[in-house]
């Protein structure tokens, strides 16, 4: 596989708050030959990076690594023989692009938090400029997941013209307040972290905040799972005798078990750690709770209104982070605005990050969507039931399907 791994300088980059920095740097890989129009930019989620396939490619064991390698690559359902295929790590990140671990060329010192805070648009007009450097005008698609694909739509509002397809999976038009308010108790986690320290910690001679980020990535880990899911997996049952817990209990507390569920969540957040900026989880998290489509419109379909192509909303029925009812409305407002539109839903248990983790279910109406848009043959677009009270299930998924 073609594969460019880069950093370019877009110089001044004004953010959607009105702050600038002299040098807006954006990493990115591409993969696959430009033709003029088989351009598809794939959005990350909120710790993903541009690194989106090529496991083999470099020795790391980051999680953020090849993190879509089943969907992107030759012969998949991103394939990477048809299409050149961008994913550019947003800014506020930490994986290459320009965040606050970034030096400040004015300081020579880290931004920490004097960087300027960042938004969903701030990362689709870096993308914008990006593209323009690269010279690709148009898409032939966006896709993106979670928060991704907030930045999905984010397109078909701000650049409606220069994008035919857009895929947003496991998203809606704005986080509901359920996931607003852990999202809050995660960055309050950080922020009390003794070593946070304003978010002036990158010293050689000091920590940085782990203990906070590790809490916050666990409420976000139990966010990406399924009550179900996590039932079946763990149950009540304790952790093995090899495992190890990641940080001191008392007397008492050692009388009771360490359960699997949380062995895992404690060795996942200790991984998380140690890929993954604590500032830039604060800055990511709330450029998604700050999202809602409708912003500076009268309504998500009227920000969708200048959006004529075809749009494909892929949702999964025990995804409480970004509901199959959210991704339900967000296909009502394409609709509205006259897209042409399929909310294909997924029966999937795994909860929000099966759009990593299930890519049998994903690919194939993503590959027919990207060949032959809505009337794709894996494509359905299923009834949801308006209910809050529903289990989610589609009712009939046959509009388009064969
Ligand atoms: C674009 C992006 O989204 S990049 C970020 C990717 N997503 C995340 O990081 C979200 C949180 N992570 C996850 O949900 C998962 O790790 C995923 C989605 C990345 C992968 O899911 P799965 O393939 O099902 O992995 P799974 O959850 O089984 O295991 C994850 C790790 O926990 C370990 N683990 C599993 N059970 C236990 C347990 N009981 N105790 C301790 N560790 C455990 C596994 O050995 C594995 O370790 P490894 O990463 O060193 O190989
Ligand atoms: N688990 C994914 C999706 C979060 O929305 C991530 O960490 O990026």
């Amino acid at each position: 596989m073609n594969v460019e791994h880069n950093t370019v300088s877009l110089g001044e980059f004004e953010f959607d708050c009105g702050e600038t920095i002299p040098d807006l740097e954006i990493t990115y890989e591409a993969y696959g030959e430009f033709d003029g129009d088989n351009a598809v930019l794939v959005c990350h989620a909120l710790t993903g990076s541009a690194h989106v396939a090529g496991r083999d490619r470099v020795d790391s064991a980051d999680q953020a690594r090849a993190w879509w390698d089943d969907i992107v690559g030759p012969g998949k359902a991103i394939d990477t023989t048809e299409y050149y295929v961008v994913c550019a790590n947003v800014p506020g990140s930490c994986y290459g692009s320009t965040g606050p671990k970034s030096e400040n060329p004015e300081t020579g010192e880290p931004y920490g938090t004097d960087f300027p805070p960042v938004t969903v648009t701030d990362w689709t007009e870096a993308q914008r400029a990006l593209l323009d450097e690269l010279g690709i005008p148009h898409l032939h698609a966006v896709v993106g997941g979670s928060v991704g694909g907030m930045n999905v739509i984010e397109w078909a509002k701000r650049h409606p013209d220069h994008v035919d397809r857009i895929v947003p999976i496991a998203a809606a038009a704005r986080l509901d307040t359920q996931c607003l308010s852990l999202d809050a108790i995660a960055r309050r986690a950080i922020t009390t972290d003794p070593n946070w320290n304003q978010g002036h910690y990158y010293g050689e001679d000091q920590d940085p905040p782990s203990d906070g980020l590790a809490l916050a990535r666990q409420l976000g880990h139990v966010m990406y799972l399924s009550k179900a899911s996590m039932e079946r997996r763990f149950g009540r049952r304790a952790a093995g005798r090899d495992a190890v817990r990641t940080f001191p209990t008392d007397a008492a507390g050692a009388f009771f078990p360490y359960r699997d569920v949380e062995s895992y969540l404690d060795y996942n957040a200790e991984k998380f750690t140690e890929r993954f900026d604590a500032n830039s989880y604060l800055y990511l998290t709330r450029a998604m709770d700050n999202y809602d489509l409708a912003a500076g419109f009268e309504s998500d379909a009227d920000a969708l209104a200048a959006f004529d192509g075809d749009a494909l909303v892929m949702s999964f029925t025990a995804d409480w982070h970004f509901t199959t009812q959210q991704a339900e409305a967000l296909a009502d407002s394409l609709r509205a605005a006259d897209a042409n539109v399929a909310h294909h839903v997924i029966d999937s248990d795994h909860g929000h990050d099966a759009f990593l983790v299930e890519p049998d279910n994903v690919g194939p109406p993503l590959a027919d969507f990207l060949d032959a848009g809505v009337d794709g043959n894996a494509v359905t677009d299923s009834v949801v039931e308006d209910s809050q009270e529903s289990n989610f299930a589609p009712v009939h998924n046959s509009l388009f399907s064969q």
